[in-house]
Order: structure tokens, then C-alpha cells, then sequence
């Protein structure tokens, strides 16, 4: 995959298939999207994904957007959302970057896409002017969950609350972070729980604070995990974001290696404690909880989705 900061820098000369929003996530609507796009990818038509980067607090980083559609679409191009974007009208939109600068070929949206100064580019005007630039224009019907459209916004609202896995479900993956394993205090080893700290990159949303069973990729291997996202108030000040884990069965020194981290599901909401001694009693609790977590996950799968899941059958 070729990969684009700036539509200025893309210099393609073939046509494209084009779709285009925030793509935050990428979601199980955003990816019916990208399959579309990825049947008209042809040796003469290459599949195009414009994201456009509105520099808010996201749930994916521009890296991760990368890697999950590596391999996938020939493109991507990462648009900063800037003034000059946001006040281009609609229909010079359209000519300047999508025929001229884009090759548009086919065009795929959802049903409420909209561009342009005003917002006052839509489905009803990309239709318009298909003949004239010459592309096929597909409105992809918005994918639902239970009833609910899902969007970017609704993942985040499932988040604030905890609730992992619904946010699993609209992603159609688990959600997680990844980062190197930075020092904290040193007090979790004292207190008997030797914790891997990662610090979220600045806009990335962590979910709800609170303590959560975690899966943890380290050095390519899948281990279980009990973690605690937040700021931890009993034992600082600072408002540093961190997500500390406390690993099943690993012994060794991660200090500066890189992990992943994928959320499972929500114990409870992060606590200023009175004392560290009752932080301790509680996390002691919060272990047992998800070893008892994933024993129990552990029976409940059986053949391809537990080796999917626990791929070298660890917990
Ligand atoms: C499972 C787990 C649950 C935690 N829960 C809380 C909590 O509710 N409140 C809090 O202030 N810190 C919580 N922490 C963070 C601890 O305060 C922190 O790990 C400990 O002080 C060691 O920090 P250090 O790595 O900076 O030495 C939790 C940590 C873990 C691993
Ligand atoms: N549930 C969905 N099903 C199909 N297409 C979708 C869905 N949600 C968004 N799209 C389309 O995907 C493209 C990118 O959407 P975008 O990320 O801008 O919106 P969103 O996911 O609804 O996020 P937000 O909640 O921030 O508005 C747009 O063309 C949009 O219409």
C-alpha cells in the first residue's frame, strides 16, 4: 500500500476507485466501503482510501489506520482537514481532486456523506455530476447494529461507558493500543503486582478509566492480562494517561519493547483509594478476576475461534 499525507502528493496515473470520510476506526460500516472499493481495484484502476484527518481525539492513530489497511487497498491518503479544505466549495471539490487530481473512476459513499463549504456537497450532487467527469457513483446503505446506525461516535459513546464489547462488536475487532513499555513509579513491584506501562499517544481515547481484562501481545505472543487504564489517583497527582498491565505467566523484562494491548471486558471504574493498602486488597481481587476471566473464556472456545483467539494456546 502507497500511502499519502496531503492530496497534493498523490501523483497516481491510473484511474481510482475513491472512497472517502473520516474513517475513524474503521468500522464494520466503513468496511463494507473498502470491500466495495477493493472489487473495482483492477490492474488499471487503483482502490483509493481518503481519509480525512480532523486532528480531534480519535479512536484509531494515523499509524494504526495504516496497518489495518495494509495489504488491504492500494492507497491511502490521509487528508488534513484544513481551512482551506473545509471552505473549498462543493463542486470545485469534486472537479479539482476528485477528476483532476484523483482520476475518479468510482466513487463510494455512505447515504450521508457530505463535503464541501457549507456542507452542501452530497449524494444528490456526487449523482449529478457523474456523467460529466465520467465515474460510477455507489451509496453504500448505512450498516447497522440492533437497529443502530453504526458511526464513529456511537464506538466512542460505547467506550466512555466501558463497555468494550460493544465496542468490539461495531468494530468488528477488539480495541486496543499499542505503545513501548515506559517506566512508572517502580511501586508495583513492591506492592507485589509488576505492572508494563504504555502511554497512549496524545489523541488516541482511552475507554472509561478502570481496571479491565486485557490480551497482551508481547515479543508476537498472546498472554492474558488484568490492566488498569487511567491516571491512578491513589498514588499521583499527575494526569498522565497511562494503561499499566499486570501479565499472566510473563517473567521477563519488557522495558522498551512494543506491545498491544486489546481491551476485553470492564471490571470496574478506576478508584482513588485512602490507602495504598487498600489499592493492594483490591487489586489482589482484580487478579483473580481475570484469571477467572479467561479460564472461563478459555473452556467456553473450542477449535479455529480459540486459536484465533489464543493463538499459542496461552492464557
Ligand atoms: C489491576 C490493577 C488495578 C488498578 N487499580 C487502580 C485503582 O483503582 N486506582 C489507582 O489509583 N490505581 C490503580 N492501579 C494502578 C496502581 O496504582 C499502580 O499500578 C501502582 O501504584 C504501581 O505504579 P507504578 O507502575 O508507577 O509503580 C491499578 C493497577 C492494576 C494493575
Ligand atoms: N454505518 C455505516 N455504514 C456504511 N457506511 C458508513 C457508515 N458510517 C459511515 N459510513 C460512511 O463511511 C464514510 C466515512 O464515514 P465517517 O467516518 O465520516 O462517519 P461516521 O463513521 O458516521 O463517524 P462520525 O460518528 O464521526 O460521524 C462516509 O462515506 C460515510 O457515509
Amino acid at each position: 500500500m502507497r500511502y499519502y499525507r496531503g492530496i497534493e502528493s498523490y501523483h497516481g496515473e491510473k484511474k481510482t476507485a475513491v472512497t472517502l470520510g473520516k474513517f475513524d476506526g474503521l468500522h464494520r460500516g466503513h468496511q463494507k466501503l473498502v470491500d466495495k472499493i477493493r472489487e473495482y481495484a483492477s490492474d488499471d484502476c487503483e482502490s483509493v482510501v481518503c481519509a480525512f484527518d480532523m486532528g480531534r481525539d480519535s479512536l484509531m492513530t494515523n499509524k494504526e489506520r495504516r496497518q489495518h489497511l495494509e495489504g488491504k487497498v492500494d492507497c491511502l491518503i490521509e487528508y488534513p482537514f484544513t481551512r482551506e479544505v473545509r471552505e473549498m466549495e462543493a463542486e470545485e471539490f469534486i472537479r479539482k481532486v476528485l477528476a483532476e487530481q484523483l482520476h475518479a473512476a468510482h466513487i463510494v459513499v455512505g447515504t450521508d456523506f457530505c463535503f464541501g463549504h457549507g456542507k452542501r456537497g452530497d449524494v444528490r450532487m456526487l449523482a449529478e455530476f457523474s456523467e460529466q467527469y465520467g465515474y460510477t457513483l455507489d451509496v453504500i446503505e448505512k450498516e447497522r447494529y440492533r437497529g443502530t446506525v453504526i458511526s464513529s461516535t456511537y464506538i466512542k459513546d460505547a467506550l466512555m461507558q466501558g463497555d468494550v464489547e460493544l465496542a468490539r462488536t461495531l468494530l468488528g475487532y477488539p480495541y486496543g493500543m499499542s505503545g513501548t513499555v515506559v517506566h512508572g513509579n517502580q511501586l508495583g513491584r513492591t506492592l507485589g503486582f509488576p505492572t508494563m506501562n504504555i502511554e497512549p499517544e496524545k489523541r488516541k481515547i482511552m475507554p472509561r478509566y478502570g481496571v479491565y481484562a486485557c490480551r497482551v501481545k508481547i515479543d508476537g505472543k498472546w498472554y492474558g492480562a488484568i490492566g488498569n487504564a487511567g491516571i491512578k489517583p491513589t498514588v499521583t497527582d499527575e494526569q498522565r494517561r497511562l494503561l499499566e498491565v499486570f501479565v499472566y505467566g510473563y517473567e521477563g523484562n519488557a522495558y522498551g519493547k512494543e506491545i498491544t494491548a486489546h481491551f476485553c471486558a470492564f471490571e470496574r471504574p478506576e478508584t482513588k483509594f485512602g490507602s495504598v493498602e487498600e489499592l493492594k486488597e483490591h487489586v489482589t481481587k482484580d487478579k483473580a478476576y481475570g484469571e477467572e476471566y479467561f479460564r472461563r473464556w478459555s473452556d467456553e472456545l473450542s477449535g479455529e475461534t480459540k486459536e484465533e483467539i489464543f493463538p499459542d494456546g496461552n492464557l
